[in-house]
């Protein structure tokens, strides 16, 4: 059994042999990785078996037999159906078969876009740069090993929020374990980031970051691995969602009521959210907080008293509410348009009040799930 093109004419041979290496993939190879070794499957025939199987399972296809029958059919409606694709500009967009979509760019592995109902629910900014000379402003970058600028301690020399957001990952390919969602994977490890960033940071670190894209909702999760035999690591990590809203002084955010936070507009002084009668946080001016391990792991953005989104938490302790209000943009160079801090709130999941430490050869795991409400 050699390779085959998925753009090869439709011969009846073909056919058959499209159907059998389906079949003897669909047997062999269940997981993304193992079809990246299985020696017959190069990887852009991987990545169409990958979307295939996909197809086939939401068209409810029992076996690999009907496979046989069906693929070449299938092979011609897969351009219309396809759940993820590669673009030219070094993303990839997800599409959910309800018509919610989802851009990520391989830079920083940052979520661009999250469309749900035709309606965009990501603020990006319109002078942000893609190009990779710079983390982008908007979407979901991705804060690690570190938020923030450690002054002290082994994360000192990294820049502003680490290096996740400033390197090209890998895109790992779909994977494939539930029908109600389409989930890409992205990695990164030592050999991935600048020399630079090796030097600033000298672990043995794996990160595997999965994309999974649902009806309405729109999940990131985290695996950090340490391949380490020798060191343990500390890390910080954020998902840094800049969420689109109509116009902030509208926005009020619930769920961290009676919360202690740390106002970084005041130097970091330790406050507490108001309790339940005065319940909401509302934004008026600079808001810069870091909410220290609510109790609760479900934050809602409210507009004009409308809930618009939520932020769920899974093993991720704290949040972070951001809006820089009119004069800081004017200093960042990639903020825009002029009134841009009015369209988008940050409210960000993460662990970052403290250091997680991670044992050689230990892994850990966190998510965030957007649900978009209205
Ligand atoms: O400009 P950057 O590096 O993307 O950071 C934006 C903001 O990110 C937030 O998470 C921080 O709390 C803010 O202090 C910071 O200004």
């Amino acid at each position: 059994m050699g390779n085959y093109s998925p753009k090869t004419s439709s011969s009846p041979n073909e056919r058959y042999v499209l159907g059998q290496t389906l079949e003897l993939t669909l047997r062999l190879a269940p997981t993304a990785t193992e079809l990246q070794e299985n020696e017959f499957v190069n990887p852009s025939t991987w990545l169409y078996i990958k979307l295939l199987e996909w197809e086939l399972r939401h068209r409810h296809l029992p076996t690999a037999t009907c496979i046989r029958g069906r693929a070449l059919s299938v092979q011609q409606s897969i351009a219309q159906a396809m759940p993820f694709k590669q673009n030219n500009d070094d993303s990839v967009t997800l599409t959910h078969p309800s018509g919610s979509s989802a851009k990520v760019l391989l830079y920083g592995a940052t979520v661009i876009s999250w469309e749900v109902e035709g309606k965009e629910r990501l603020f990006l900014s319109s002078k942000a740069k893609l190009d990779g000379t710079k983390a982008v402003r908007g979407g979901i970058p991705l804060v690690f090993p570190v938020f923030g600028k450690a002054t002290e301690g082994p994360a000192a020399a990294l820049p502003q929020h680490g290096f996740a957001r400033t390197s090209t990952w890998e895109l790992l390919g779909i994977k494939n374990d539930n029908d109600d969602v389409v989930a890409v994977q992205f990695g990164l490890e030592v050999e991935n980031i600048d020399l630079e960033a090796q030097k600033q940071w000298p672990y043995k670190f794996g990160l595997i970051y999965t994309v999974e894209l649902g009806k309405d909702t729109l999940k990131n999760t985290m695996e950090i691995r340490n391949d380490a035999d020798a060191e343990d690591f500390d890390f910080q990590i954020l998902f840094h969602s800049y969420l689109a809203v109509g116009d902030v002084s509208d926005v009020e955010v619930k769920g961290l009521e009676k919360v202690d936070y740390r106002d970084k507009t005041q130097g970091g002084k330790v406050l507490t959210q108001a309790a339940e009668s005065e319940a909401r946080l509302d934004i008026t001016s600079e808001t810069d907080r870091l909410y220290v391990a609510p109790s609760g792991t479900s934050t809602t953005v409210l507009e004009k008293d409308q809930a618009v989104v939520e932020v769920q938490r899974q093993n991720l302790k704290d949040v972070v509410v951001w809006n820089p209000w009119e004069k800081a943009p004017q200093n960042m160079g990639d903020f825009g348009p002029e009134d841009g801090w009015k369209r988008m709130i940050c409210v960000e999941a993460g662990s970052v009040a403290e250091w997680h430490k991670l044992k050689k050869g230990d892994s850990w795991t966190g998510s965030q799930v957007l649900k978009a409400l209205l």
